[in-house]
């Protein structure tokens, strides 16, 4: 029997010539991606593909093999694509993005939208990006807002995306898919909620809690030491503030924001009573244009992936050989496809940076329906 020294000496020489294969073959991988610069060609061509997975795996026996070499000239192929698409981002291929580089927002002649009342988080969240004396109005529901400005009649709208810890907030994914409206800045809100009262209220003489869902679920540690309080949920947390005003009854509160109680004319009764000390809102500022600011530093993507296994994984690798920090990723179902989904993809980058347009040419040929969201920064600070 061979010893281990002698077998190994066997796989080296093995490796050797594979190693030797493996550059013969990127270094024709790189002529047919001049030949494709050339003739205009896309770089994926996924029957070729297949074809050749099916052609190696008759080459060998056995169905673990078969399974292994399928895999391994997956990644080959993968190789292969990422080379082609730097010589044409290289030569100018790409063309350009279709977004439009700005310097400044222009925040003083911005008209702006928020969805909510008078003292909702979304105006506070708005005040903090766009300033006190904003020119605003602001609608029922997350879509009106969309809606405004897609036809224009706002410049700006600022909406919630994402809560530290209540997590995404779903409907805004879909809405971003649906409207051709575009994310420029975002902003984080820190959410402190109070419990809020008539001036004067004791709180042995409330009965009933108001306050939209998530923020009395934010709330629970507190609201439990209170069991015998009713908790109803209304549309938001300003609404319940509203309410708790115009009903004039002390048996009644309201879990708002500081802001929200001082809008309506509320006493703060107890400040700060979120289970979660650091509880913050991510909202985003949503255009009607294709702009991103010259700093921008941040990428939202989404794009669809068909139901099979390894999809999600190859095109995650276009972050990886280009060399970005994927920071976050979301899904959300495809309406009418069951069990296919739609990726929400967050990475740091520039829509100028070579690696950028690189892993959106390889994105934009393998995935279906690529869109890119926006290009931007926190508060839109450069
Ligand atoms: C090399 C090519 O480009 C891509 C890579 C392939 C490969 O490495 O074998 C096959 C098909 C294409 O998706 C080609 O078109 O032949």
């Amino acid at each position: 029997m061979a010893t281990l020294e002698e077998l190994r000496n066997q796989l080296d020489e093995i490796d050797n010539r594979m190693a030797e294969l493996y550059q013969m073959r990127m270094d024709v991988c790189q002529q047919v991606g001049e030949y494709k610069v050339k003739a205009g060609r896309k770089v994926y061509d996924r029957q070729r593909e297949k074809d050749k997975l099916a052609d190696v795996a008759s080459k060998v026996q056995g169905e673990f093999n078969k399974k292994g070499i399928k895999e391994l000239y997956s990644q080959v192929m993968s190789m292969s694509r990422k080379l082609q698409y730097q010589r044409l981002v290289e030569a100018g291929a790409l063309g350009r993005l279709p977004f439009i580089q700005i310097h400044s927002l222009d925040k003083e002649n911005a008209r702006v939208v928020f969805q909510g009342t008078e003292g909702a988080y979304g105006q506070a969240a708005m005040n903090q990006f766009f300033g006190e004396d904003v020119n605003c109005f602001h609608v029922r529901t997350f879509r009106d807002a969309m809606e405004a400005i897609e036809e224009g009649s706002a410049d700006f709208a600022v909406l919630p995306i994402e809560n530290s810890s209540a997590g995404p907030v779903n409907e805004m994914y879909d809405l971003l898919d649906e409207f051709e409206n575009y994310i420029v800045a975002e902003t984080i809100l820190p959410v402190v909620h109070t419990l809020s009262g008539l001036p004067g209220t004791r709180l042995s003489e409330i009965k009933r809690v108001y306050s939209k869902a998530e923020a009395l679920m934010q709330t629970t540690r507190f609201l439990d030491d209170h069991s015998d309080w009713q908790r109803i949920s209304v549309v938001n947390t300003a609404i319940a503030a509203k309410k708790v005003l115009e009903d004039q009854d002390k048996a009644q509160a309201a879990v708002c924001s500081t802001y929200a109680a001082k809008i309506h004319g509320l006493e703060v009764l107890v400040d700060e009573i979120n289970d979660e000390a650091d509880n913050s809102t991510r909202f985003i500022v949503v255009t009607n244009q294709k702009i991103f600011l010259k700093d921008a530093s941040k990428i939202s993507i989404e794009f669809e992936l068909p139901h099979e296994s390894g999809s999600l994984y190859n095109i995650l690798s276009h972050f990886i050989y280009n060399d970005l920090n994927m920071t976050k990723i979301e899904s959300r179902p495809v309406e009418g496809k069951q069990w296919e989904y739609r990726f929400f993809v967050d990475f740091d980058g520039n829509l100028e940076d070579a690696a950028v347009k690189n892993a959106i040419r390889g994105l934009r040929e393998e995935a279906r329906n690529l869109r890119i969201l926006g290009n931007y920064s926190i508060d839109g600070q450069i």
